[in-house]
């Protein structure tokens, strides 16, 4: 987007701010801060390419932000972005080959971001860790610029807006039909967690999460938990209220006045299950205390499973014939391909990978298909936050793989995906505690076995039983894994690439 197309800054009346120029300017301003402070954020999604630019797709006053923060005690200003950062293309990331989408969503080489950013003169110490830095230039000279959700004052606006449906520019705030009103006043918290996104926490009564990396389009950890409610499961917390921008004709946010329609969405409000553990925490601590976690293993099969036939009972399900087949296995034969690329330890198990992908090919040659459906699409341990009682699961963040395009996370996939996903969490669990133990192999075994036993109890039908595509969906994930650690955690890298090895003998 050029900078004569720019939208209008919007202000805290909603209304335009005087000619384009802000906008214009404040991009200029805001640049050489965003530069430095983006890559450095958790959850940005280019990291190890320059920055070459940005574009603002939408800047929209919260608050009043050209004197905000004067004065002792004076309210900050609070300004929501959308920002474009360009950088040089990543390699292509072929896609699932399951429906018909293929490529990127809007520029492949310029991610949109969301961002709240609070103003004031001088920045309070407490704040100092999410400083953003001070513009030299433009309509925010002067001001300290920081990130506002770590600001109370801030966060429970964002909560006020959320309580009452309405229009503010390009955002829109809708609360969910039916639900409960949200109490006002809540005390708000930014979670100190590693994300991919950025959640706050109000009271002990609901969670926000905020959308960082944003494509156009209804996002799945939306729409996912709507119709979940609609189908009356129990084992996702329904949505209460959320926010987007609408889309214009290129998908960004328009100039314009707001459509109907899903448009970006930015930020769900759900209900906070306090005090409950995830299982990654659970699966760590009764791995540290030598216990045996297979109850619990089975009731989160049976959560999964649940959550299936509900996704399958209110989204559309199709048939996976041949030619899917087909593509399947190519796609995820072409992602080994870009991530042995990126990552040269790959290299020598990709006889053995690419023999887990051909055996899917192989069930086209025999004539069979599956069906697919809507899925979580990023199942594992850390997803599943678990009840007083030890084995009620609930289940959470319906993304998809972050570094996915939206289109391909809401293609409707085989269920065995999210089995695959939890079997590979099983065995990351237990290579945490120490790979070469037999005790924690043996763990790992077991609880695979449980969770897939806990599956069949409601769906009839044992995973294990489609033992090929089982595995082309585990040697699948644990090449994205491969991928993702090399990125985010290299440290971790060891772990999937143990799988690798395991799972390339099997297919020799
Ligand atoms: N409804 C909820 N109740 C309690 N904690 C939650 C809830 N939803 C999310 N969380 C906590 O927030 C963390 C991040 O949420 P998640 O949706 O996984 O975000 P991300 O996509 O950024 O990784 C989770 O690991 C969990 O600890
Ligand atoms: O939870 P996210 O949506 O951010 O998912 C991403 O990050 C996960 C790690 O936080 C990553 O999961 C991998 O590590 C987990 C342990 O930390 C392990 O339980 C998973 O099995 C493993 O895949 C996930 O892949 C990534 O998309």
């Amino acid at each position: 987007m050029s900078e004569s197309s720019l939208p209008l800054t919007v202000t805290a009346a909603g209304r335009p701010a005087p000619g384009q120029r802000a906008a214009g300017g404040l991009l200029r301003s805001l640049a050489p801060l965003l530069t430095e402070w983006l890559p450095r954020q958790r959850w940005f999604a280019g990291k190890g390419r320059p920055i070459s630019g940005f574009s603002l797709v939408s800047a929209t006053e919260l608050l009043p932000c050209a004197h905000a923060g004067s004065g002792a005690g004076a309210t900050p200003g609070l300004l929501h972005l959308l920002v474009r950062a360009r950088q040089p293309a990543p390699p292509h990331e072929p896609g699932d080959g399951t429906g018909t989408g293929s490529g990127t969503d809007g520029s492949p080489d310029a991610d949109c971001y969301q961002l709240l950013v609070g103003v004031r003169s001088v920045l309070p110490p407490e704040f100092a860790p999410a400083s953003l830095g001070t513009p030299t230039d433009g309509p925010l000279r002067g001001r300290a610029l920081y990130d506002a959700l770590h600001d109370p004052r801030l966060t429970g606006l964002l909560l006020e807006r959320l309580r009452s449906p309405g229009r503010l520019g390009p955002l829109r705030f809708v609360t969910a039909p039916g639900a409960a009103a949200v109490p006002s006043g809540l005390r708000p918290r930014v979670l100190d967690a590693e994300q991919s996104n950025s959640s706050v926490v109000y009271g002990s009564a609901y969670i926000l999460k905020l959308f960082r990396r944003v494509d156009p389009g209804l996002n799945p950890d939306l729409e996912l938990p709507l119709a979940l409610a609609r189908g009356g499961c129990a084992r996702v917390p329904a949505p209460t209220a959320w926010f987007e921008a609408a889309a214009g004709p290129d998908g960004d946010a328009p100039d314009g006045p707001v459509a109907e329609g899903p448009g970006l969405t930015l930020g769900v409000l759900q209900p906070y299950l306090p005090g409950s553990g995830d299982g990654w925490q659970l699966a760590q601590r009764a791995l540290a205390g030598r216990r045996d976690f297979t109850a619990a293993a089975r009731g989160l099969g049976r959560a999964t499973a649940e959550v299936h036939a509900t996704l399958a009972d209110t989204l559309p399900t199709a048939p996976l014939r041949g030619p899917e087949l087909e593509r399947l296995a190519a796609g995820m034969a072409a992602r080994l391909e870009v991530a042995a690329r990126a990552v040269p330890a790959l290299r020598p198990y990709r006889p053995g990978l690419r023999n887990a992908f051909a055996a899917v090919a192989g069930l086209a040659r025999l004539g069979q298909a599956r069906r697919v459906q809507r899925v979580h699409g990023d199942l594992h341990l850390g997803q599943a936050l678990c009840g007083a009682g030890g084995d009620e699961w609930t289940l959470i963040d319906f993304e998809g793989e972050p570094a996915r395009p939206l289109h391909e996370r809401r293609l409707p996939q085989p269920v065995v995906r999210d089995v695959a996903g939890m079997l590979r969490s099983f065995d990351y669990a237990a290579c945490q505690q120490g790979t070469g133990e037999r005790w924690t192999r043996d763990w790992a075994a077991a609880n695979r076995a449980a969770y897939c036993a806990g599956y069949a109890d409601v769906a009839g039908t044992d995973p294990r039983d489609d033992a090929r595509l089982l595995r082309a969906f585990e040697t699948d994930k644990a090449v994205y894994e491969v991928l993702y650690e090399a990125r985010h955690r290299p440290a971790w890298l060891p772990i999937p690439l143990s799988a690798v090895r395991r799972l390339a003998a099997a297919g020799d």
